[in-house]
This record gives structure tokens, C-alpha cells and sequence, in this order.
């Protein structure tokens, strides 16, 4: 999916909400586990219930790996379903991934050849050569690890160098040689305020991948506030906050209710930008 499609989707939706799809067996409801395939059953009834109010999924893999063979079987099984009965869901493989360049281009062929996801989440860490083998693929995605969401992300992303500039800064200008804004997003954290102003100084047209909102305490207000630009440039991911939402027969509907409440919050913010004409 390119850009352009991508944001008429959050004009159609009035919507830029991300469902984390960071199924645990452990926290499913209990009558799952008597299904053939728990976490995908989980996962479709999750994707069925809120697909009208979010415009992107995102399964990590550490949730599939941690299943073994089993696991990966649920999370290929998921993003066919995707793409079979949701197509207009971007999907987004958070897997962190980025290695030497022969590696990298093994994860690129698992993700967007076989897999056939549209993005994948990649670590700048090892630079240039680690990265670019999942360019190669035209309308994939590389959403690169920029600010993160957590408390570590002071020990490395945010020091400076002799001239002032933060690491994550350096990520951000650097890897523009590598892609443009058609194939490349960033990843931002909710919990960073107002250090969207200073993402946006570097990268004012990307989209932003957006975890944090919901289980760790991010702002949605705070991030729409300093980080949607003029074609809203944002993705907000939210995991527990709505696939956990509860933990009975009815946890779908529960579900729902906190997508669509997520998603009018998102209306109004991309009405007061004059993105949709509105309020839903
Ligand atoms: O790349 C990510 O998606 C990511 C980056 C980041 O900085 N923080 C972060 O929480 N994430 C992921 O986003 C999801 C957040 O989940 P919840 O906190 O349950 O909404 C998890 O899958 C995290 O691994």
C-alpha cells in the first residue's frame, strides 16, 4: 500500500488507530483454548470487531515466536486473513529485525515475499547495509526504530555528541539517503510529547509509527497536538488497552467499544487540522 492510499483510508475511517495484535495465550479468554488454533481464532474475532474503526494491524512476532511453529502458523493464518477479507488494512510485521546485508535480505524475503505483509519495524543500529535489503521491495515499508516508547530509550537515542545532536536525530537525517517518505516511517513513542516537534523538525511529511497509547500511558491528545502534519502522518498503536479490553465470551464487543472510542477521539483530532470535514 502506498502513501497516498494510506491516507485516504484515514480520511474514509476518520481514523489513524493501529490495533497491536500482541496475542498471549495467557491472557486470551479461557473458552478459546478449545479451539483448533486459539490465538488465530483470537486474533479474527479481534480483526472482525474492529476492522471499521482502525486503519492498520500490527502483529509482533515475539508473540508468534514465543509459540514456536505453531505460533508462526498463527500469525501467517492472521495476515492472510487480512489480506483476504481486509485488504485496505495496512499490516505491519513488528519484528525489529536488521543484520548484515545477506541476513537482512533473508528477514525481507520472509516478510514480503512469503509472508506478504506491508511493513516491517527494523533496528537502525547496524546502518546502511542492514536496512536497505528491505527497500528493494517496491510499496514495502521500512518503519525504522527512531524514539522509542520506554525508559531505555534515554540510554542511547536520546545522548548527544560533541556538536549537540541526539542519537535518534542522527537516525533520522541519516537514513533519509537511504528512502524517501514513500517506503520509509519512523518509529515514535506516545509517551514522547513534546519531542514530536523536534521528530517533526527532521521529518516533517513522514508517517510515525505511534506505540504507547493505552497500556503505557501515552497522550493521544499530546500526539496529535506536536505530531500530525498535513496528511496526518501518524499511525497510533494500540495493543492491551483494546484486544484486552476484557476477558469474557463478550471480549470482542468490548473490543469494539474501545477501537470506536479511540477512533472518535482520532475524528476530532483530524478535524481540528481540517483533514475530514466533520466530527463523526
Ligand atoms: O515498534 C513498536 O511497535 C514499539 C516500539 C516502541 O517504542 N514501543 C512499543 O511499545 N512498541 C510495540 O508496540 C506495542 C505496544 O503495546 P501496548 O503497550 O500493549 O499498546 C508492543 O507490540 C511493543 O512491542
Amino acid at each position: 500500500m502506498n502513501k497516498q492510499q494510506l491516507f485516504k483510508n484515514i480520511k474514509k475511517k476518520q481514523s489513524f488507530l493501529c490495533v497491536g495484535l500482541d496475542t498471549d495465550i495467557k491472557k486470551i479468554p479461557q473458552h478459546l483454548l478449545s479451539e483448533e488454533d486459539p490465538i488465530f481464532a483470537f486474533n479474527k474475532a479481534i480483526i472482525d470487531a474492529t476492522a471499521d474503526y482502525c486503519v492498520a494491524y500490527k502483529p509482533n512476532l515475539a508473540f508468534y515466536e514465543s509459540l514456536g511453529v505453531k505460533g508462526m502458523l498463527s500469525f501467517e493464518k492472521t495476515v492472510a486473513y487480512l489480506r483476504e477479507n481486509y485488504p485496505d488494512q495496512f499490516i505491519i510485521a513488528d519484528a525489529k529485525r536488521g543484520d548484515i546485508g545477506n541476513t537482512s535480505e533473508m528477514y525481507a524475503r520472509s516478510f514480503f515475499d512469503h509472508i506478504k505483509v506491508d511493513a516491517v519495524t527494523v533496528a537502525p543500529y547496524m546502518g546502511e547495509d542492514s536496512v536497505k535489503p528491505f527497500l528493494i521491495y517496491p510499496e514495502a515499508w521500512v518503519i525504522l526504530l527512531a524514539l522509542t516508547s520506554n525508559k531505555g530509550s534515554h540510554d542511547f537515542q536520546l545522548t548527544e555528541d560533541a556538536a549537540g545532536e541526539r542519537l535518534f536525530e542522527k537516525v533520522l537525517k541519516k537514513s533519509q539517503d537511504w528512502a524517501t517518505d514513500e517506503q520509509m516511517m519512523y518509529v515514535v513513542g506516545a509517551t514522547q510529547g513534546k519531542m514530536f516537534l523536534d521528530i517533526r523538525k527532521h521529518a516533517p511529511n513522514h508517517f510515525l509509527l505511534v506505540p504507547g497509547v493505552g497500556a503505557q500511558g501515552g497522550s493521544l491528545a499530546e500526539v496529535a497536538q506536536y505530531g500530525m502534519n498535513d496528511q496526518c502522518g501518524l499511525l497510533v498503536n494500540s495493543s492491551r488497552a483494546i484486544i484486552y479490553a476484557d476477558k469474557t465470551e463478550n471480549f470482542a464487543n468490548v473490543a469494539r467499544e474501545a477501537a470506536l472510542a479511540v477512533q472518535r477521539e482520532m475524528a476530532g483530532y483530524l478535524h481540528d487540522k481540517g483533514i475530514i470535514p466533520c466530527k463523526a
